[in-house]
């Protein structure tokens, strides 16, 4: 990514601004439920969720599969309504999905027959409808490039590897410009090398952004959540699951992934992390 030298003059400016912005609240999660109806009744998959999530942070949830992470997650996008409770985004209420939240999938959820140009074309044309043709195809262009993928723009989804594509859904979220960026187990199909390079890329791009935009994702990665993440929310197990715990990752950023891993607070974080998801009580299924 030809980022590297604008994300690293912005790093001590933003390091202060995000102090200060992250004192908004930027997602209020207030005594939610969802439930679901089933051919078997009535299904609970979390309840009593209450979660403020400041402007600028990174948040990842975490917790054994079904537990009700995505679903958590939807209740912010929209896709997902509480049986009880309200989720306030941006001052809002949430009443359904809006361009102020963008959202990733593991997917990459890109239009398999559009080239990489149309596929952020089409999503910053639908959101941008004031603006110039002229002006979306800067916008476009723009987040292309800050992803590396200038040379492939033409190409279709099929013609790109699993990480390329995910930097297109990434940089389709990133144009569209929402405050809020939800990302749904984004790198989980990738592997170990890939995965990390995606890490640094997110981590540029909110950076470029003066760390501005608030981002919420699910994960099953520990290493992930704690590289990424200002807090990690553990989830219990399901039905009706809660919020078990959320831990703090106070690591100073720019974090170096190498280094980060012999840092005793980091070390400390882990350990807690896997006793929470992995103690007594989270393994009795
Ligand atoms: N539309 C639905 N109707 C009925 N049950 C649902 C629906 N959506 C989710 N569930 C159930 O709610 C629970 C939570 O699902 P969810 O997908 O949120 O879990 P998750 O923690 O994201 O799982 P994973 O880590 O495996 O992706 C599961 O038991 C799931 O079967």
């Amino acid at each position: 990514m030809n980022t590297s030298n604008k994300s690293l003059n912005l790093v001590d400016s933003a390091n202060d601004f995000h102090k200060i912005n992250s004192r908004e609240t930027a997602i209020s999660i207030n005594n939610v439920e969802v439930s679901f109806s089933t051919p078997k009744g009535k299904f609970t998959a979390v309840k009593d969720i209450s979660l403020d999530i400041k402007r600028g942070e990174i948040i990842s949830l975490i917790g054994h599969s079904g537990c009700g992470k995505s679903t958590l997650m939807n209740t912010i996008s929209g896709m997902v309504l509480p049986t009880s409770g309200e989720v306030i985004a941006n001052d809002k209420v949430v009443k359904g999905p809006g361009p102020d939240r963008g959202i990733v999938f593991q997917n990459y959820s890109l239009l398999p027959w559009m080239s990489v140009y149309k596929n952020i074309f089409v999503a910053v044309d639908s959101v941008f409808k004031h603006k110039s043709t002229d002006e979306k195809h800067a916008i476009v262009n723009h987040y292309i490039e800050m992803v590396n993928l200038t040379s492939h723009k033409d190409k279709l989804p099929s013609q790109l590897s699993g990480g390329m594509k995910q930097r297109v859904a990434i940089a389709r979220a990133f144009a569209i410009n929402p405050s809020i960026l939800l990302l749904d187990e984004p790198f989980g199909a990738l592997d170990a090398l890939t995965k990390g390079s995606m890490h640094i890329e997110l981590l540029k791009l909110w950076n470029l952004d003066n760390r501005n935009k608030t981002i919420v994702m699910v994960t099953h990665d520990i290493e992930e959540a704690i590289f990424l993440s200002d807090k990690v929310v553990v989830m219990n197990n399901g039905p009706a699951a809660t919020i078990k715990k959320i831990v703090d990752v106070n690591l100073e950023r720019p974090r170096n992934k190498k280094a980060i891993a012999h840092d005793p607070e980091y070390i400390r974080i882990h350990d807690e992390l896997l006793g929470l998801l992995f103690d007594k009580f989270s393994i009795e299924d």
